[in-house]
Parts: C-alpha cells; structure tokens; sequence
C-alpha cells in the first residue's frame, strides 16, 4: 500500500498557543474515507491547513511522497462573486495550472453530479452555504485529485441535500482517496473506514473504525442465571476464540465485541440452557467518540 504522506511530531502553534503537539500521522492510498473527528477547537482545520501548507509549522516534518495532486474544499469555501458556477470550476483548473480535455463536458458533469446544473451560467453571489459547499467540492474534483480533503462537507446542507454529498463522498471514494472532518459521526460511521480521532491537539486515535467503536463503545453481552452458567460460558465463548471484553461476576454477565455478535449468537443456539437475555449493543461512533473524550477529561 503506497503511503501518500505522513508527519512526524508535527507542532503547530499560534503565539503561544501550541495547538497541534508531536503529530504522527500516515496517509495510504487505499481509496476509502478517514474520518476526521475531533470536539470543537481540537485542531482539525489545523491539521488539515498544515499538510496543505496554509499554516507556518513550528517542529517536526511532513513528508510527501511523490507529486500527486491535492485537493481541497473548505467548510464556507468563498468565491469571486461575478463569476459564475462554470467560471469558478475554469477558475479552479487555472489556479492549479491544469489542463483538463472535454473541459465544458467535465465541468458540466461535474455540476450535474453535485445538484448545481441549473446554477451552471448563475453568478454565485447570493448561493446559500449549501451551495457554495456543493461548489466548492465540484471545484475541487475537477482537479483530479489523488486526495482531497473536505472540512465538515456537510455542515450547511439540508438533510436531503446531506444525504446526496454524503454519496457523492462515498462514490468519490472508489478512486479518490478522501480525509473528511465531521461533527456528524452518524455520517462518518457510515462512509468511513479508518479514522483519526483528535483532542486538544493530540492524536488519541488512527485506524480501523470498527475497533475504534469495539475499544470505546458499550459491548453487547450475554445475561447468565448463575455462577455455574457463567463459568460454563466463559470456558465456551473463549474456546471459540470469542473475544471476552469484561465479565461482571456479580450480575453474571459476560461482555464481548458487537463485531462478535453473530458467532456468539450461533454458539449460543447450541447452548441455551443457562441464558436469561442476549443484549446487542449496535456500535455507535457517536457513543464511543463521547465514551471516550469524556474518559479522558475524567
Ligand atoms: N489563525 C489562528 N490564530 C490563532 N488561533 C487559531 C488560529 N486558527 C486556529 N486557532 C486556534 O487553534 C485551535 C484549533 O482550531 P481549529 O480550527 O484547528 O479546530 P477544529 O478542530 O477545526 O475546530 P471546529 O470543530 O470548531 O471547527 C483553537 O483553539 C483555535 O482558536
């Protein structure tokens, strides 16, 4: 899997407010969405105007790994406002230095592909945030990128319009790779495979989503009638290989991964005997992403 770029230690500060603080991060080409997750004022837009190089960087290094292109879309992304929708996305092209073949054919695709067509020879002064998100990622598409980073893509869009980008990203993902922030982790949990969970400035999580919510989130479990049966079904669950998150030896439950839900389940058909009730716990980004941050300010 080729690495697209990484840091190492990145620090950023403002005066003297460090706000980012030792980053190490790594970005592969694996065509899919990381989820960029973080409370308000953990360093987000931060992170993201540093690798593209908007910001000054006070220590450590970000290493590019061959010339690929980049992409961006802020979230309230502010245009020339005579210019129109059309114009913009040439504007787009031009200010990269690209050049792309069937320009008016892509462009137009391109708006179709985002709900702005009827826009097309509009002058964008006077569009809505909403617009001007949806203009903003077509703007940024249109350059081809190898990765495109979007902040908070949907933060202005009605649910409806929420539903179409949030597709839109999802497609895009099939040959792009995408770093999306978000406060909508419902979002997030649904497109994202990996994810990078920042606070106050430091990185507490990167990878896969899925262990991220089986680490942090409420486990689902199974209730048992007594001490012997719990004993019995520890001995089973662990000769299944069935990861056991925590026992709760006075309530005689025993806690595992949703991801494990289904096995357990199977295993369980088979012996039922000492059950009083099967919790399954759905894996919620949301739930862990609280679970964890409020961890850490305890
Ligand atoms: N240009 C700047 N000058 C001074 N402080 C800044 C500047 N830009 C960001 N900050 C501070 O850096 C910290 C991180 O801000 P940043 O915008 O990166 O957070 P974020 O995670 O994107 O937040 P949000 O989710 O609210 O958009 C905040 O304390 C913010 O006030």
């Amino acid at each position: 899997m080729q690495t697209l770029l990484s840091t190492n230690k990145l620090t950023v500060k403002f005066k003297d407010l460090t706000v980012l603080h030792d980053i190490n991060i790594s970005i592969y080409d694996t065509k899919k969405v990381i989820g960029l997750v973080g409370p308000n004022g953990a360093g987000k837009t931060t992170l993201i105007h540093s690798i593209l190089g908007l910001n000054n960087i006070n220590g450590g290094n970000i290493k590019y790994y061959g010339k690929h292109n980049i992409a961006y879309c802020p979230d309230t992304p502010e245009f020339e406002s005579k210019l129109t929708c059309y114009q913009i996305m040439e504007q787009s092209l031009l200010l990269a230095n690209k050049t792309v073949e069937n320009k008016y054919k892509k462009i137009c695709n391109l708006l179709n592909l985002v709900g702005l067509e009827r826009f097309s020879n509009r002058n964008v002064q006077g569009f809505s945030r909403g617009m001007k998100q949806r203009l903003g990622i077509a703007s940024a598409l249109i350059l081809d990128p190898k990765l495109i980073f979007l902040d908070e893509p949907t933060s202005a869009l009605d649910p409806i319009g929420r539903e179409e980008i949030i597709k839109l990203i999802s497609d895009i993902s099939t040959n792009t790779n995408v770093i999306m922030s978000s406060h909508n982790l419902d979002d997030v949990q649904r497109i994202s495979s990996n994810i990078i969970v920042i606070n106050e400035g430091y990185i507490i999580y990167q990878g896969n989503i899925n262990k991220f919510m089986d680490k942090f989130d409420k486990n689902s479990y199974i209730s048992l009638k007594n001490d012997y049966f719990l004993k019995k079904y520890i001995n089973l669950l662990n000769k299944n290989n069935i990861i056991i998150k925590n026992i709760d030896y006075k309530k005689y439950q025993i806690y595992f991964n949703e991801s494990d839900f289904s096995n357990v389940l199977s295993i369980l058909c088979e012996y039922h005997d000492g059950i009083n009730k099967i919790i399954k716990n759905n894996n919620s980004l949301n739930d862990a992403f609280i679970n964890t941050v409020r961890n850490m300010e305890n």
